[in-house]
């Protein structure tokens, strides 16, 4: 479902992503770990091309995103094509991001209406089913400053399920969190998991990433040190800097 080849991503003279390469299964979890800094945030961004890759390729569900192939090269497509091929990738990001003017059912139905071109009243509907499914559908007409941390990432969640994308993208989720809310929503990610969500999940919830991930990647420096399944990444290491951050974050 998401193959990425060769990415390298520089801001300035800084290279924070050096030649990523990786591959996840539809239906599989990826879980990215590792050291604030080694470029989780920026491998998630170029995925949507939310940010541009400076070289390298990346193709969801068999497709370039924010791209065509011309002539052996890259171009870059207009907004509106990219808009299109983005519309295929959920995004959660850390500080949740609703609009604060909207209630919950607005903020949900937003895209399909906007970008899925659904009617108001398939949306709606679709609306109100994530909704239910985050556990929230008492909450559909509250404003997001009356719901907790916990409770607006999970609406966050909804929002991106009501496009139905192909591939999911978490960006740390639970950080912003009160340690008393972090559990719901990972909840929520493990039912989405256990449903066959394709998903990318960048934590520093390593117990977590040890139970939903089909796959761990630990990056360090902009570069894929290691990956594989928790039972190699996180309970047998091969390689010294995994063995060196698990100690320190566990
Ligand atoms: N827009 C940007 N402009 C300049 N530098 C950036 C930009 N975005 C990220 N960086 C730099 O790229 C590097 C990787 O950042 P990134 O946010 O991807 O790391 P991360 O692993 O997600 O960290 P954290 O766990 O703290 O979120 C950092 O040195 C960061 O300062």
């Amino acid at each position: 479902m998401l193959r990425i080849t060769g990415l390298r991503k520089k801001f300035g003279a800084a290279e924070v992503l050096r030649g990523v390469d990786l591959a996840v299964g539809r239906g599989q979890v990826a879980c990215l770990i590792g050291p604030s800094g080694s470029g989780k945030s920026t491998l998630l961004r170029c995925v949507n091309h939310l940010d541009k890759l400076d070289a390298g390729r990346v193709e969801v569900d068999g497709a370039l995103v924010g791209y065509r192939e011309s002539g052996g090269r890259l171009r870059e497509l207009g907004d509106r094509a990219v808009a299109r091929r983005r519309a295929e990738i959920g995004m959660v990001f850390q500080d949740f991001n609703l609009f604060e003017h909207m209630t919950v059912l607005r903020n949900v139905i937003e895209a399909p209406v906007g970008v899925r071109r659904l009617s108001k009243q398939d949306a709606t509907a679709r609306a109100r089913e994530v909704i239910a499914r985050v556990g929230l559908a008492d909450k559909e007409d509250a404003y997001p400053r009356q719901l907790s941390g916990g409770q607006q990432q999970r609406i966050a969640i909804a929002r991106a399920l009501a496009m139905d994308p192909k591939l999911l993208l978490l960006d740390e989720p639970t950080s912003a969190l009160d340690p008393e809310l972090v559990g719901e929503v990972l909840a929520v990610v493990r039912d989405l998991a256990q449903a066959g969500q394709t998903m990318v999940v960048a934590t520093h919830e390593i117990g977590f990433a040890r139970e939903v991930a089909d796959t761990v990647v630990f990056l360090d420096g902009g570069e894929i040190v290691e990956s594989g399944p928790p039972s190699g990444v996180l309970d047998a290491p091969r390689r010294a800097r995994t063995r060196e951050f698990l100690e320190r974050v566990l």
